[in-house]
């Protein structure tokens, strides 16, 4: 579970202070994923930044997994963010000299566990990429992966750790209509089937309703809107 409950986020500009989030509420349910679109500059980012712990609001509160995150140490925070937040950042943040397989065991590996334990963390990796679609690519390195390959990595590791939530920034942006139409089916039924609360930033309203719940932003405010009128307004043009 996801919840914000009337978060303000300012930050400093000049004499003045700039307000990303302003007031905002919201609610994301295990198995269910929310889409957050908007302008650019309208404060996506930062509430996706409040939601997965690493910024601390002005005021408000934050729920996540069922942890309140107000009053928590940097340290706190970056522990329950290993634990139960998994983060797909918008842009691809894979290391070029390790493999698909790595990419997602080396996290667990750098823990220091038993040589059992590493076998075990290594399964889990094979089984997520197999799972992700991309059985018989474990040794390859990102550069020899295509941009939807590479993006499902992504998404493999950032459920290595078994999250409860998930928070995924522009997943499509860097693909084709088709390679971001996939993508989305993967992130709904990977939601779907480990019960993930999913919150997903996108300037693309093509994909708008296929997704419970469509929260819209602007200069930091966050309105409701309904899946099928995001895209009835999407046909309008
Ligand atoms: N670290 C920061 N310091 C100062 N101002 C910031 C910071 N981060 C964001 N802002 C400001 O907060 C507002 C919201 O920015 P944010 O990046 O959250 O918008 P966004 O909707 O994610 O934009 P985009 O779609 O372009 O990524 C903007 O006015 C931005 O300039």
């Amino acid at each position: 579970m996801i919840e914000l409950r009337n978060v303000t986020l300012t930050f400093p500009d000049g004499d003045r202070r700039i307000t990303a989030v302003d007031n905002a509420s919201l609610s994301v349910p295990p198995g269910t994923i929310t889409a957050v679109t908007g302008a650019s500059g309208s404060g996506k980012s930062s509430l996706l930044a409040v939601a997965s712990a690493l910024i601390t609001p002005d005021s408000g509160e934050v729920r996540v997994a069922g942890i309140d995150l107000a009053g928590l140490s940097r340290a706190e925070a970056t522990a329950v963010r290993r634990e139960h937040i998994g983060i797909v950042f918008q842009q691809s943040n894979l290391l070029p000299a390790l493999s698909a397989l790595d990419q997602l065991a080396v996290m667990n590996e750098l823990d220091g566990h038993s040589r059992a334990a590493r076998a075990a963390t290594r399964e889990r990796a094979r089984d997520l990429l197999a799972r992700v679609g991309l059985a018989g690519h474990e040794d390859k390195r990102p550069h020899q992966l295509s941009g939807g390959q590479r993006q499902r990595v992504n998404i493999a590791r950032a459920l290595m750790n078994e999250p409860g939530v998930l928070i995924v920034d522009e997943p499509t942006s860097a693909l084709d209509h088709a390679r971001g139409m996939e993508i989305i089916t993967l992130i709904l039924e990977l939601t779907r089937d480990r019960g993930t609360s999913t919150l997903l930033v996108t300037h693309d309203r093509s994909h708008l309703d296929r997704m419970d719940q469509v929260l819209v932003m602007s200069d930091g405010v966050l309105n409701t809107l309904d899946p099928a009128a995001a895209s009835a307004a999407l046909v309008r043009g």
